[in-house]
């Protein structure tokens, strides 16, 4: 028997990627670095299936189907450099090399390339659901080499989470060349930043403003999975806040609050900055974990200082959490989708913003109710520039901003930290603002460094200096942006 796929790297990833594309059938080579894992493996649940154990990397591509179809799923970074390079001389012209893990764009730009010059085709896909995702059917990205594409298609749409209606659409989709796979799961795993950092906020509200219990809240969380936040992250939510330990202890009460970080949010922020898009909530989300991981000096500092009081009314407050949270999650997957469209205009990926939506309803951490509405915005409309214009998010926003205001209010009123809910709120603010003071900032800007402005009375493009001290000169600064 031989190995149809081979997943190298068999930790909680691609032990569960494995056993999940051995029960549709496909006999799986498996190996890892340290191999004992792979033992242990195959004493206990690989002992009845079609898995072909491999010690070496000698021994993994010998055990292939020609060409052969390698997926890593190993830690990101140099790592992959250097098990790309342990494999090279075992494989041959017309072989695939598939990266599984949560590698950075760029990185996956560059290995495409190295590897097509040795004839060797490479896939970035990301690969989002976790442990179970990976078990029973995960969102799968996958980019690089295309002429890959129709020898692991196949593979991809048996094992992937299936969503739509009749659960018979397979939540992968081919999302276009070089590190486009990759970049598609890191903007995704900002958004998840982004909404775990907002779920944590109405946490923060209703048991520290509103106080509510445990049990309340993860009652609330529950109701509200039943309604248009009905989302994967939510549901764990209340399950969380539900469990208890062996002594009858609510575990997450007693889990330190320093929030930890691989580095996927922070590539998203830095890509944003780089393609000039204003991703305000997920980058709040990063710093909000940053600001958390200071644990001690947080401690130090509220020593002493007295927060401001204001009670709220449950229901009411309840509802409008609701509304909030609903309002903040649409400002943030406009963010996040704006930020896709610029980096594939930038790149010339094509990314297909519809099919994404549709391709995260299953499977991923993000998984939500409301990508459908996501997916239905970008069928009508291609060329959509921001989804808070989409007619459906406009009409739902009108309805819901309101209870956004209110909660950012009650937040700063009681002294709790909103960082993801206020920037969602400014942003929204900022983009329905037809005249921001940016005018008064454009005026600094020339006063002191004669970088000039363009006028409300003369065509965009044209620009002026004016002498504002009298003392300076009319020579003016050029216009470019490093
Ligand atoms: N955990 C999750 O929920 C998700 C993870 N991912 C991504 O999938 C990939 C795998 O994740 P996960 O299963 O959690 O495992 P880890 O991210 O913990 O990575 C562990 C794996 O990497 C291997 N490894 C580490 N260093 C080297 C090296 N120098 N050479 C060869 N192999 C090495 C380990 O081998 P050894 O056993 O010998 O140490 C092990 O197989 C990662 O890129 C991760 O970011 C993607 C989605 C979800
Ligand atoms: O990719 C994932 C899910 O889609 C991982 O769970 C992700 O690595 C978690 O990121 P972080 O450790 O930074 O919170």
């Amino acid at each position: 028997m031989k190995g149809a796929i081979g997943i190298y790297g068999f930790r909680v990833m691609g032990e569960n990627l494995a056993r999940n594309i051995e029960s549709k059938g496909y006999p799986v080579t498996i190996g890892n670095r340290s191999v004992e894992v792979i033992r242990e493996f195959m004493e206990g649940k690989g002992k009845e299936g079609k898995f072909i154990p491999a010690y070496s990397i000698e021994e993994f591509a010998a055990s292939l189907e020609k060409p052969r179809k390698v997926m890593l799923m190993i830690k990101a970074g140099e790592t992959v450099d250097l098990t790309i390079e342990n494999f090279l001389p075992y494989l041959e012209p017309g072989d695939t090399l598939i990266d599984g893990g949560n590698s950075n764009y760029e990185d996956t730009e560059r290995r495409v390339q190295y590897l097509e010059e040795k004839g060797i085709y490479y896939i970035g896909s990301g690969v989002s659901g976790g442990e179970l995702g990976a078990l029973y059917g995960p969102s799968m990205m996958p980019g690089g080499n295309k002429e890959a594409w129709a020898g692991v298609k196949d593979i991809f749409m048996a094992i992937a989470a299936k969503a739509g209606t009749n659960g018979e659409e397979p939540c992968t989709t081919w999302i276009g060349n070089g590190g486009s796979g990759h970049y598609v799961k890191t903007v995704h795993n900002g958004i998840e930043y982004g909404d775990m950092q907002l779920i944590s906020e109405v946490y923060a509200i209703l048991r520290d403003v509103v106080g509510a219990d445990n049990e309340e809240m993860a009652k609330i969380f529950s109701t509200w999975n039943a309604g248009r936040l009905e989302s994967y992250l939510v549901e764990i939510t209340s399950e969380i806040l539900n469990e208890k330990d062996e002594t009858g202890e609510y575990i997450v009460n007693y889990i330190l609050d320093k929030a930890m970080q691989k580095g996927t949010g922070k590539w998203t922020v830095i890509s944003a900055l780089e393609e000039g898009e204003p991703v305000t909530l997920i980058t709040e989300a990063v710093y909000a974990r940053i600001l958390s991981s200071m644990k001690s000096e947080r401690v130090a500092a509220a020593k002493g200082v007295e927060k401001p009081r204001s009670l709220a009314e449950k229901k009411d407050t309840v509802d409008l959490l609701e509304k909030a949270l609903y309002a903040a999650k649409i400002i943030s997957y406009a963010q996040g989708f704006s930020l896709m469209k610029a980096a594939s205009d930038h790149y010339r990926w094509e990314l297909k913003l519809g099919e994404i939506a549709s391709i995260w309803r299953g499977g991923c951490i993000i998984r939500s109710a409301f990508l459908n509405d996501i997916r239905a915005a970008y069928e009508e409309n291609v060329e959509l520039k921001n989804l808070m214009v989409a007619p459906f998010f406009r009409t739902e926003l009108e309805e819901t901003v309101k209870g956004l205001r209110e909660m950012v209010i009650l937040g700063i009123r009681n002294g709790i930290a909103m960082p993801a809910m206020s920037s969602a709120l400014s942003y929204y603010d900022g983009y329905h603002t037809e005249n921001l003071p940016a005018n008064l900032l454009q005026a600094q800007r020339d006063y002191f460094g004669a970088h000039m402005y363009e006028r409300v009375d003369r065509p965009e493009g044209e620009f002026f200096h004016h002498n504002w001290s009298g003392e300076g000169g009319n020579t003016a600064s050029t216009i470019y942006k490093v």
